[in-house]
């Protein structure tokens, strides 16, 4: 309780009822585990010799996808979480800020053959679209003061989530 800290752990294999899971914790200041994200969306990836790559990589092998979503509660605000790959999904991080969110954390590893292009890309484009702080951390370092302040603050300025057209949208899924 010391510090007032909340923990978003890297990711672990987890094992429950025989399954295997790819999973984040999150605890709070004062032990309590507050939250348990499984990966949603596994990954694959196949980059041919031909095409520069000779990297294979099939994380649903072995892993068993999460179906849950994950909302933390820290202080006040409400923080959505997601792991590596999760992190290229745009509809899930646009649930969490329907949900309320303000800030998304994806603690994950990307390899270098597509990391260095996609990684920080990956990371604006989250938080860009939503108007919510990304962290995404591929190894343990101090973390900076959150500045929950300033997101609402870019919310009132530019006013992307009241101006969508969700009318417009759902009319254009029915028609596809
Ligand atoms: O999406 C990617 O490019 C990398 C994801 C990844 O390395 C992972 O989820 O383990």
């Amino acid at each position: 309780m010391q510090l007032g800290l909340y923990i978003i752990g890297g990711s672990i294999v987890e094992r429950d009822a025989g399954k295997l899971y790819n999973t984040c914790t999150v605890w709070a200041p004062n032990g309590s585990l507050i939250g348990r994200h499984r990966k949603i969306h596994l990954f694959t990836m196949n980059i041919e010799a031909a095409h520069g790559g000779g990297v294979q990589f099939d994380e649903g092998a072995v892993l068993t996808a999460g179906s849950e979503l994950t909302v933390v509660k820290i202080g006040q605000h409400k923080v959505g979480i997601g792991i590596c790959h999760d992190k290229r999904f745009e509809e899930l991080a646009r649930i969490y800020r329907n949900l309320g969110c303000s800030m998304l954390v994806y603690p994950s590893a990307f390899c270098i053959c597509q990391g260095p292009m996609h990684w920080e890309l990956l990371q604006r484009a989250r938080a860009t679209d939503n108007h919510c702080l990304a962290a995404t951390q591929q190894s343990i370092r101090t973390l900076s003061p959150v500045d929950f302040d300033m997101v609402e603050q870019v919310r009132r300025q530019i006013t992307i989530h009241q101006q969508r057209r969700t009318d417009v949208y759902a009319k254009a899924r029915a028609d596809s």
